[in-house]
């Protein structure tokens, strides 16, 4: 098998937008500075990387016969927003657990931003008082027993779409796309910067890298930036999920431990609060590119790109893509950090 033999259904533009960020580059004065931008790659609710992984369960959930999709995340979840356009778009009806992942005081967190646009999307989005964690909620499986049990074919998908056995293939079909691009723009990106939280964006890029490598192509690195403040774990989710993704897409050996990478340092001590390296990469993002990053998420990696660049532990003579991951309807959440 490869990942050409799975079905995809299209959900994006095409091919997500690369450029440089050529102010950000000469700022910050090493490598140089790309961005593949997710946040750009849908018509669905403003898209993001769970619009591409959900290109690879789409085709599964309607083989099923299902009628509701099932999903989890925080109150400001990216992933669940991009189930309610996934779910709208087809016709389908949307169930969703928002636990309360992050203990933010800002009055509207849990009525604007992801879970306002899930609401008007029509998904029944309830609240659920459960905290942070990237694996299976129990919170999760009671909803799905519930839509059963109310007469309806409920679709399970988990958090982040990630211990979801076809999850890592949206990603795995990344790392092709972005050789494609390669070729087309004459550059070649050695080092990919990624936000890592339930793992299988991170996981299927290296997986996809992995199958390239092995098929001649140049080796490069994968670097993931931890967001979720629970690094052991989600190491051993990163890695889990990139070689079950690897198998299913022919990579016939074990992946190196040079391959899985997460790197810690900008998480700060939980989950979805920002730290002051996670609103200056924003400040940053915007001043420099007018790109609008989240704190959550892409604020975080950002950061660490800041940093990895800076220190030279990225070096001068490299070529960074960054992945733009979504998130920025979260932002209205935290409008109190940029008081
Ligand atoms: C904008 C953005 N950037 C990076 C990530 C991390 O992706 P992974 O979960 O695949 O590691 C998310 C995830 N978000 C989750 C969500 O519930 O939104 C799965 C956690 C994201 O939304």
């Amino acid at each position: 098998m490869s990942i050409h033999d799975f079905d995809r259904y299209p959900l994006t533009f095409g091919p997500s937008p690369v450029h440089r960020l050529a102010r950000l580059t000469a700022h910050l004065g090493g490598a140089e500075v790309w961005a593949k931008r997710e946040d750009c790659n849908s018509g669905l609710a403003f898209g993001g990387n769970k619009t591409r992984k959900l290109e690879y369960i789409v085709p599964d959930a309607l083989a099923a016969g299902a009628d509701t999709l099932v999903s989890i995340g925080g109150y400001q979840s990216n992933h669940t927003r991009q189930v309610a356009a996934v779910a709208a778009h087809l016709g389908l009806k949307c169930r969703l657990v928002q636990e309360k992942w992050v203990d933010w005081d800002d009055p509207v967190n849990d009525k604007v931003g992801n879970i306002l646009l899930s609401r008007i999307m029509g998904a029944d989005a309830r609240l659920d008082p459960h905290g942070f964690d990237i694996g299976i909620r129990t919170s999760w499986q009671d909803a799905l027993r519930e839509v059963e049990e109310s007469g309806g074919k409920p679709y399970g998908i988990p958090a982040g779409a990630s211990e979801h056995r076809l999850g890592g293939l949206g990603f795995a079909n990344w790392a092709y796309e972005v050789v494609e691009q390669e070729r087309e723009l004459g550059v070649f990106f050695d080092t990919i910067v990624v936000c890592t939280v339930t793992g299988s964006t991170h996981a299927g890029m290296i997986a996809g890298f992995a199958a390239l490598e092995d098929a001649g192509g140049r080796p490069r690195r994968v670097l993931g930036i931890d967001a979720s403040a629970t690094i052991d774990q989600t190491r051993v989710q990163v890695r889990r999920i990139a070689q079950r993704t690897a198998d299913l897409i022919g990579v016939d050996r074990s992946l190196r431990d040079d391959e899985v990478t997460v790197l810690e340092g900008w998480a700060g001590d939980l989950y979805g609060i920002p730290v002051e390296s996670t609103v200056d990469a924003i400040r940053l993002s915007g001043r420099l590119e007018g790109m609008i990053i989240d704190p959550v998420y892409e604020g975080k990696s950002m950061a660490g790109l800041v940093d990895l660049v800076t220190s030279g532990e990225i070096g001068k003579d490299s070529t960074v893509l960054y992945a733009h991951l979504g998130g920025q309807p979260a932002l209205n959440a935290y409008s109190g950090i940029f008081d």
